[in-house]
């Protein structure tokens, strides 16, 4: 890969995962682009795929679950879904640095934060070891903690929000030029978790990154992401500018994200939280629309049709009422 912010092409994604009931999709016919130098914020509700989506990027779907159709073409990399063995463990880390979701638990809990990285370093072929504890330390510090201190530590001997933070500096210190993060700062309070972002976007900007950051919290993504990718049961129902999406969204679902968030609505009393639930595999439509359960625009076409991502300017919604007012 060269030095470069990589843009990334999925195109018809399918993952499935297993189940007694046989093999269900995660994440269905997804397409997605990720221009260079961007950084993308996808929200959906628990379950609605966004972790699979994440995982897809690296290939790291484990059994039961399965890439069942489609790619994930990266600039320099090729199609990732093809990819595997030790080129796949290169690409990691190298190539693509990520922070996966359960990441303030995922350190090794008998080695030090510190040999933690250097081992990171080791494995891909990290030579200048000395160099690599620096940017560390710079990276911690710039996210308001004691760089050494925190190498010198055990998982233990850190908070939540410290070990999300070491999670973001491993994601960062191999300089990997795309970076996904998968609910970066769920354990910080509000006022840590704007810093971190606008750290992680200071970041993106000086190294020129392309950055995909995954969250429940759409108002977590509205100030650091250049375009928004709402997702629900395992379908993208609506991409476009996050200023566009934000401002006047376009799928019933989007809207009802929007006014449930207190702080982009302006006023907690008018905050109204999406009524009904969202599916898991067992209970996603088979056909029609996997939103209409909890859709205020429902029509008769819901139950049957599927509706395809349809493309309305800079904004790409799956919603036949939509369409069928666009076409008016
Ligand atoms: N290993 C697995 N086996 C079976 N089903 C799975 C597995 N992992 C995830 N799923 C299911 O796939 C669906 C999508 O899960 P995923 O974790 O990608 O969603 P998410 O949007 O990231 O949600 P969350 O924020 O809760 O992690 C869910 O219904 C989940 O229960």
């Amino acid at each position: 890969m060269s030095n470069k912010a990589p843009g990334v092409r999925i195109g018809g994604l399918t993952v499935v995962y297993k189940t007694p009931a046989g093999e269900l999709p995660a994440v269905r016919d997804v397409s997605l682009t990720l221009e260079p130098g961007s950084i993308t914020g996808i929200v959906g509700e628990s379950g609605s795929g966004k972790s699979t989506l994440a995982l897809s990027l690296l290939n790291a779907v484990q059994p039961p679950g399965r890439i069942a159709a489609g790619s994930v073409e990266i600039d320099g990399l090729g199609d990732v879904a093809a990819l595997s063995g030790e080129q796949l463990r290169k690409a990691r880390g190298k190539h693509i640095g990520y922070v996966f979701q359960a990441a303030q638990n995922s350190l090794n809990p008998l080695k030090t934060v510190g040999k933690q990285l250097l081992d990171l370093g080791r494995s891909h072929g990290i030579e200048d070891l000395r160099g690599l504890v620096r940017e560390a330390k710079e990276l911690l510090g710039r996210m308001g903690l004691d760089g050494a201190r925190v190498l010198d530590s055990h998982q233990h001997e850190l908070s939540g929000g410290m070990r999300q933070r070491v999670g973001i500096m491993l994601a960062l210190v191999l300089n990997a030029h795309l970076v996904v993060l998968d609910e970066p700062t769920t354990a910080l309070d509000m006022i840590t978790q704007a810093n971190i972002l606008k750290i992680v976007r200071e970041v993106h900007a000086e190294r020129g990154l392309t950055t995909l950051v995954i969250t429940h919290d759409i108002g977590v993504v509205a100030e650091v992401a250049d375009r928004l990718a709402v997702m629900y049961g395992g379908r993208l129902v609506e991409q476009g500018p996050t200023r566009e999406v934000l401002g006047a969204p376009s799928h019933p679902y989007t809207r009802g994200l929007i006014k449930a968030i207190p702080r982009l609505v302006g006023d907690i009393d008018e905050a109204q939280a999406l009524p009904g639930r969202p599916p898991t595999l067992a209970t996603v439509p088979k056909q029609g629309c996997v939103f209409r359960e909890r859709c205020a625009l429902r029509m008769d076409v819901c139950d049957t049709v599927d509706p395809e991502a349809v493309e309305h300017g800079t904004r790409t919604v799956a919603c036949h009422a939509v369409t069928v007012k666009e076409h008016a």
